[in-house]
Parts: structure tokens; sequence; C-alpha cells
């Protein structure tokens, strides 16, 4: 880790209870308060060794998605779009220390990957939860945005998801701890799926719509692909699956949507999930679109979260 800083950013128990319900970003861990030192091991970062509040204190808006090239590009796109006054070569890793995930700031926006599935966004959302909590952020918005494949719709359509629900198209999470299962809320903040909807709108060209997203836990079998390297249903089992879920609402499947949803409303976060999708599930299973092509579509996303960070920063559009 880096270097060390006096134990002076540590609150005390009672500051930090004030925080609580007030727009700021609490853990629901009755342990954390007495700990001496909070080590976020898989971000490189701690209580101890770096001034948390004075790094990230003013963070308003954090944006997720599973790549970590994807994170540093929408980082240095937001440095370009919120104009600010450093070089972009100061636009830098602060995760370098691991390579578990990669953290960037540009002014109130942080850019984080989160790698592929339930897991590993999990493990980054309980350290970066403690970070902004740590760092006694207020009223900050977090953003995934990611890729999944569409169920129904064009390719490179955008959704955004206003129900995370699981392979069972039920709305939950479900958390195993110790031997139990505990059932969590995926509800996502509707206010915020709105007004990410009526942004996109002042897009040209930006199909975007507002559909269920469905979170499962892998990429082939568990999405009802036919091509990975076991599959142990029928063609017409997996259409069937994958019209089914088109009936009960759902226009898109990736793998962190449903943990993102609960962990973050748990935690005072107000959460939206907007991917964009590659393909369309009901006609196939591989996604071989030019890579150019999938490039511009991982950059619609971006484009929408810019244009609703600059809208509520007050500040003026430059992209079209
Ligand atoms: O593009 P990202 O954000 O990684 O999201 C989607 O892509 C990955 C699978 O290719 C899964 O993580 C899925 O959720
Ligand atoms: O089909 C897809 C495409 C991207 N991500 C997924 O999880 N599924």
């Amino acid at each position: 880790m880096a270097s060390s800083f006096p134990a002076s950013n540590t609150s005390t128990r009672s500051e930090r209870n004030t925080y609580v319900g007030k727009g700021f970003v609490h853990v629901k861990n009755p342990y954390l308060d007495s700990m001496d030192e909070d080590v976020l091991y898989h971000l490189d970062l701690g209580t101890k060794t770096h001034n948390l509040p004075e790094m990230f204190g003013d963070v308003k808006f954090v944006c997720v998605g599973g790549s970590p090239n994807r994170m540093k590009a929408f980082a240095l796109f937001m440095h370009k779009e919120l104009r600010l006054e450093d070089s972009e070569e100061d636009v830098k890793d602060i995760c370098a220390g691991t390579d578990r995930y990669c953290m960037y700031k540009t002014g109130p926006v942080l850019s984080i990957s989160h790698g592929m599935g339930i897991p590993s966004i999990s493990i980054m959302l309980h350290e970066l939860i403690k970070l902004l909590y740590h760092a006694r952020c207020c009223d900050v918005t977090i953003i995934r945005i990611g890729t999944s494949g569409g169920v129904g719709i064009a390719p490179g359509s955008v959704v955004i998801t206003d129900r995370a629900v699981d392979s069972f198209f039920k709305p939950r999470f479900e958390q195993v701890i110790l031997d139990n299962v505990v059932t969590r809320s995926t509800e996502l903040d509707k206010e915020l799926a709105e007004e990410l909807f009526n942004c996109s709108k002042e897009i040209p060209d930006f199909p975007t719509l507002i559909g269920h997203t469905m979170c499962t836990y892998d990429f082939y079998e568990g999405q009802g692909r036919l091509d990975g390297a076991l599959c142990s249903f029928s063609r017409e089992k997996g259409l069937d699956y994958l019209k089914r879920a088109y009936n009960a609402g759902i226009r898109n499947i990736e793998m962190e949507s449903t943990v993102f949803a609960a962990m973050c409303r748990l935690c005072g976060l107000k959460a939206a999930v907007v991917c964009v999708t590659l393909l369309n599930r009901l006609e196939c299973d591989q996604i071989n679109s030019p890579h150019d092509v999938l490039v511009e579509y991982q950059k619609r996303p971006q484009l929408l979260i810019s244009r609703f960070i600059k809208q509520r920063l007050g500040l003026r559009d430059q992209t079209s």
C-alpha cells in the first residue's frame, strides 16, 4: 500500500451515526466502527494508509462496468466532457497496486471496473461502499454501464432496467450467508430510471427502452445458450425459456444487476443499470458483430451517462 496517514480520518462512532438517513452512504455492519483500521484489500486502499475523505469526499457519481478498458475509456471521456483543468495524463488508476479492479476519478465522477459475475462485483461493491462511507460521501448516484444480450429487441438498443430479476424471473437476490439463504430486494430507483430515459430522448438515433433485466450466474447454459462447452437442453427448450422471459417483460440478460441493486439499496445509494445489447438472443447465441460495431455499442451507455451527469451538474452539452 502507499504512504501512511495518521489515524485522524478514523471517525468516531457517534460521528458516523449522524450520516445515516441524510443522504450519506451507510453500511449495515455493527462491527465496522470498532475496527482500528479497515483495509480495502482488493482496491489497495485503507483507512490508515489513505486519507479517504480527502481523496473521495466530493464523489457524487459512481459508474461501474465489467471491463477495465471500458471504465478507463469512460473516465477519459468524462474528463473531456467535464472540461477539467488537469491534463488527461492525470487520470491515473487509483487501484494500480492491485490487478483485481481499476478505478479512476475525474472531478465528482468515480469510474470502477468490477469483472464478470456476481461474486466479482459483490467483492468490489463491499469495498466501494465502505470507501464511500469512510470518505463521508453524500447523495451519491451509482450506475452500472454494461453490455448484455437483448431479448426480442434490436442489437445496439440501450436498456434502462426497471427491475432486476433472477433466472426464475423474480425480483430478488438470494445471498448465501453461513448456511442460510437470505433473500434481498432488487428494487432500483424508479425516478432515476425515468430521468435517464428522458435524457436518452435528447440524443438523436439512440434506441433506448425501459425493461426488466435478467441476471444469471453463467453466460452459457445459464443464459440458455447452445454454444458453451456444456449444453444439457434442446434448442426448443432454450428458445422457449427466452420467449417466456420476453413475455415476463425481460428485455436483456446480464450477470450483475441483482446483487448490484440489492447491495446499493441496502446502503442508501440511488442506483441504476444501463446496458447496451450486443445481440438478439431470440435470433442467435454468438456475439459475431464486427469489432468496431461492438466498440460503438459499448460507448452508448457512456454517452447517455455523460449527458445525465452534465445535466445534473448544470453543464451545457458539447457532444451533439
Ligand atoms: O459488459 P459487462 O459490464 O462485463 O457485463 C456483461 O458482460 C459480461 C459477459 O460477457 C458479464 O459481466 C455481463 O454482465
Ligand atoms: O449475451 C450476453 C451479452 C453480454 N453479456 C451477457 O451477460 N450476455
